[in-house]
């Protein structure tokens, strides 16, 4: 053969080999999702559907519990993935309800589904025009505000400087509980503001750096209260702002003057922390006692926001309060439903108690480091949060790009949420799900190694999975084991009259509630 001619076929073997080679390495094209159906739901009709909706969502008895209810009928109708018209948009909001395809969107996927739908209405004001975490789209911004969190104030090393603002907290909760209970010798106490005030006072000092008074403790406990209780009623002016912001003046008024209480409250909070900074830094070191707070790095954080820039007053306010927000009434929702599951079955409280026993000293308080060596806590803890998880969703996720999920089209901005409480109830995984039962936890349960991150494989999601899993799940975790064992190390738990059975009924609030708050006998352990 020529040589011109061996040339040439030598190239183009060569350009063919690298055209095949290319089309095989290149990611395969996304399929066109505008073809594909949304997940399958009812039908509902486009105008009336919305209108009747928007008049249901503006009674301030809005039922979620029926809401509930419907979306259980629904799953089983459609399965375990549906779409359902919403009100203020022309997408739908997707629900997913199955364990595995809840993996496949939040951790193998997890970035596509780490965004949020964008915020309007009170949404946007609470929280700044989604400059919180929980709020702020994924990306730069929220990975900043994420990592700050995560590292200045919930990394270990942190966490154990405020080891001191625990044993406070627990003292002032052990002390409340000894007072109402010493009524009479054997008085009913009903425990649920007493351990709310518990988690306020030491959330605030994590977040303030300062023990406050009672009184102003109070004070911010009944204003992020008043928020988390309008919660629902407010969320309808998140629908067509400019009209709902006229229908319903009255609640868009109460939104305005709570926002402007919490400034009114937390701004002289942050200037103090600000002013005194560079001070206390000079000063004091850690160990006089000077504590690095979540305003302290707020205060300090650049954010990449018009090029960079500090958080404004504005933001700082709803980032504080977002953390006080999260942080306690979940914590708290918590605590009430392990201590009633405890209280209904006195021997896990029998064998939790000869746990701790066995591992603290006689007449000493349980403490941080006594943790590691409770198998049987952390078991009742964890069955706490499987069997009750405070948030029966997660916050609403988002695509980040119109997505194709298991052969739907999900399009972006579209709220994609996920039911925590029923996959925590799959009968596949758990045997009798619905029963309290922590022994499933221990060596050789189906619970055994269990990774509530769901890193591997979804089991139960109480703090969510994936990119936005609940960056607080470590400190709540301690909070738990840290509370439960004390109290059960004080206290006897009985049921406020012999015989008397413990309500398990829930009601939904900002997280589930027990409907009936739980009111117990408390009684101080003999000390031999
Ligand atoms: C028992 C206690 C708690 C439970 C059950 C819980 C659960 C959750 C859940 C389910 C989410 C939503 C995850 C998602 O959207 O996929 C979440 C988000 C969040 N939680 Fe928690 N949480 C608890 C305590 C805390 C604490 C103590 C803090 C902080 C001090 C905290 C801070 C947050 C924040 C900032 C987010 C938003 C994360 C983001 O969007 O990236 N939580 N939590």
């Amino acid at each position: 053969m020529e040589d011109w001619l061996l040339h040439l076929v030598a190239l183009a073997a060569s350009i063919l080999v690298t055209l095949l080679l290319s089309s095989l390495l290149k990611p395969s094209r996304p399929r066109k999702t505008a073809s594909l159906p949304f997940p399958p739901g009812p039908r509902s009709l486009p105008v009336v559907g919305p209108l009747f909706a928007l008049l249901r969502r503006g009674r301030s008895n809005f039922d979620v519990d029926q809401l509930l209810r419907r979306l259980r009928r629904l799953h089983s109708r459609h399965g375990p993935i549906l779409s359902v018209r919403r009100l203020s948009s022309s997408r739908p909001a997707v629900f997913i309800a199955d364990r595995v395809l809840a993996h496949r969107a939040l951790v193998a996927r997890g970035a596509e589904f780490a965004d949020r739908p964008p915020a309007s209405g009170s949404s946007a004001v609470l929280s700044s025009n989604q400059r919180s975490i929980s709020s702020a789209p994924y990306g730069p911004l929220w990975r900043a505000l994420r990592r700050n969190l995560a590292a200045e104030l919930l990394h270990p090393s942190r966490l154990r400087a405020h080891s001191p603002a625990r044993r406070w907290a627990l003292d002032l909760l052990v002390r409340d509980l000894g007072t109402e209970s010493s009524g009479g010798a054997a008085a009913a106490v009903v425990v649920m503001e007493s351990f709310q005030f518990a988690m306020f006072c030491l959330l605030v000092l994590m977040c303030f750096g300062e023990r406050l008074p009672d009184e102003q403790i109070r004070r911010i406990e009944s204003l992020q209260r008043e928020l988390l209780s309008n919660f629902i009623s407010f969320s309808v002016l998140a629908v067509y702002p400019k009209i709902t912001r006229l229908l319903f003046r009255g609640r868009w008024k109460k939104l305005m003057e709570i926002r402007r209480k919490q400034e009114e409250t937390f701004v002289p909070l942050i200037d103090a922390r600000r002013n005194d900074l560079l001070l206390l830094r000079r000063r004091r070191s850690e160990e006089d006692g000077f504590v690095y707070s979540y305003v302290d790095s707020l205060v300090d954080l650049e954010i990449p926001v018009d090029g960079g820039r500090k958080l404004t007053d504005g933001e700082i306010v709803s980032l504080c309060s977002e953390f006080l927000s999260a942080g306690t009434d979940t914590t708290a929702t918590s605590l009430q439903w392990i201590m009633a599951n405890l209280v209904k079955q006195p021997d896990v409280q029998t064998k939790l108690y000869e746990e701790i026993e066995r591992v603290v000293e006689k007449d000493a308080a349980v403490r941080e480091e006594d943790l590691q060596r409770m198998p049987y806590l952390k078991a009742v803890v964890l069955e706490g949060l499987r069997r009750h998880p405070p948030g029966h969703f997660v916050l609403p996720h988002a695509v980040t790009e119109e997505a194709e999920f298991e052969g739907y089209r999900i399009p972006k901005g579209a709220a994609v949420n996920f039911a925590v409480a029923e996959i925590g109830w799959d009968g596949a995984v758990w045997t009798e799900p619905m029963e309290f039962r922590p022994e499933r936890f221990l060596e050789g349960g189906e619970g055994d190694g269990v990774d509530i991150t769901g890193g591997r494989e979804i089991r139960m999601m109480p703090f969510g999975a994936g990119r936005r899993i609940c960056p607080g799940m470590g400190l709540a975790l301690l909070h738990l084991e840290y509370f439960v064992a004390n109290l059960v190390k004080e206290f006897e738990w009985k049921p406020a009259a012999e015989g008397e059975e413990v309500d398990m009924t829930e009601k939904f609030e900002f997280t589930v509630v027990m409907k009936t708050p739980l009111r117990v006998i408390i009684l101080p352990r003999k000390r031999t």
